[in-house]
């Protein structure tokens, strides 16, 4: 895999404040970081290096493979400590990159062998926002209840001033692996972790597993408590599926790749943002090259969408790269492109303070950017 801080990306567009909503934590994991982890665990004997090294510098990955290297991933990853050092590195990477607004999903994980439970592997997830020093980082967490202070504080509140600020919301991930129930569980979880920075459910995983109706309960019960749900929507032909999920009314689907004219027509009347994630969609051929993505007729007809990079490390890309990426490819100037980050601000599943916050953050780097706003 090449490195995801990609010198063709430029000064301009890192400099760019961006919204990520798309973003799956072990997915966005540093390659320097899985091949360590890979070696220690190759060097105590639990995996074989030389095996995992090969999977992880494939560049070019089918569908199956990608999951296949998630499992993987997954084997060297889910261990506490890991999850928390991931969750840091991966909150200060797309920081360095002036990702202003992080919406990061992740799967709660179960492993009895090792005590972790669901929950104290979000505990290891909010440790790891904790955790970030050179940024501050904002995640929602109402730490005084009833206090008319700051309910929003930060990893450091002491140091505001001087360093970058990055808005940090959590997604919780229902596998399309999982039962009704672990389901279920998962969005228990979410409720319970709503003061903790969570505003949402997402349903990912291996598009070929899984039957809607599966998932369905869960999800429903999710959006009558008030969370937010996005779906992983059309990443393989189903049409089926496709009409159930659209007429479910997310608040966001991904992807949307293999969506039939009738389904077209009946995202743009619900009017759902659709998460773009073009570098993931060539990488898994889900798309044969960009400049027949749907982005350009989702564009143009001004359908709510947001560019987003789905697995950074797996698929070795950044937001500023996505963004270099669509401008170069459909012909887009950098005034559009800033609207086009900016106006992601509308779709975000966190509050309309933090909205507020985004909104000014935007107004004062078009100066600094040179972008006249009408
Ligand atoms: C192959 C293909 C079409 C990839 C497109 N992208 C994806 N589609 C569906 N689920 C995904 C995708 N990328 C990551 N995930 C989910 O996110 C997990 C990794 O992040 P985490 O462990 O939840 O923190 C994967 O195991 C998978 O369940
Ligand atoms: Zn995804």
């Amino acid at each position: 895999m090449a490195t995801r801080s990609d010198s063709t990306a430029g000064n301009w567009w890192q400099m760019m404040p961006k919204v990520e909503l798309h973003a799956h934590l072990n997915g966005s994991i540093r390659d320097t970081t899985l091949l360590e982890l890979a070696r220690e665990l190759g060097e105590k004997g639990s995996i074989v290096f030389s095996d995992v090294e090969q999977v992880i510098m494939k560049n070019d990955r089918s569908l199956r493979e990608v999951f296949k290297l998630f499992d993987l991933i997954h084997l060297i990853t889910t261990d506490h400590k890991t999850v928390t050092r991931i969750t840091k590195e991966v909150i200060e990477d797309f920081a360095a990159e002036n990702v202003v607004y992080l919406e990061l999903r992740t799967t709660p994980k179960r492993n009895a062998s090792i005590g972790m439970s669901k929950e104290s592997y979000l505990q290891a997830v909010l440790e790891g926002l904790m955790a970030v020093k050179n940024v501050d980082v904002d995640f929602g967490q109402e730490v005084n209840e009833g206090s008319t202070g700051n309910s929003h504080p930060t990893n450091d509140v002491c140091c505001l001033s001087n360093k970058k600020k990055i808005y940090v919301r959590l997604l919780l991930s229902i596998d399309r692996r999982e039962s009704t129930e672990a389901a279920m569980e998962t969005v228990e979880l979410a409720l319970r972790l709503k003061r903790s920075g969570v505003v949402g459910i997402d349903l990912s995983g291996n598009p070929a597993i899984g039957e809607w109706k599966t998932f369905l309960p869960a999800l429903k019960f999710a959006k009558e408590e008030g969370l937010s749900v996005t779906l992983h929507c059309g990443e393989v032909p189903n049409s089926q599926e496709v009409h159930a999920m659209l007429d479910f009314i997310p608040g966001r689907i991904g992807h949307a790749c293999f969506l039939e004219e009738d389904h077209w027509r009946k995202l743009k009347s619900y009017k759902i943002p659709v998460e773009i994630c073009l570098t993931s969609n060539i990488r898994t051929e889900s798309i044969s090259s960009v400049d027949v993505h749907h982005f350009a007729d989702l564009y143009e007809s001004r359908h709510p969408i947001t560019l987003c990079t789905d697995d950074s490390g797996v698929f070795s890309t950044s937001l500023s790269n996505e963004f270099v990426l669509a401008a170069s490819t459909f012909g887009i100037g950098k005034k559009e492109m800033y609207e086009l980050a900016r106006d992601a601000i509308n779709f975000i599943f966190g509050g309309d303070g933090v909205k507020e916050k985004l909104e000014e953050i935007f107004a004062s780097a078009a100066v600094e950017l040179e972008i006249s706003i009408d």
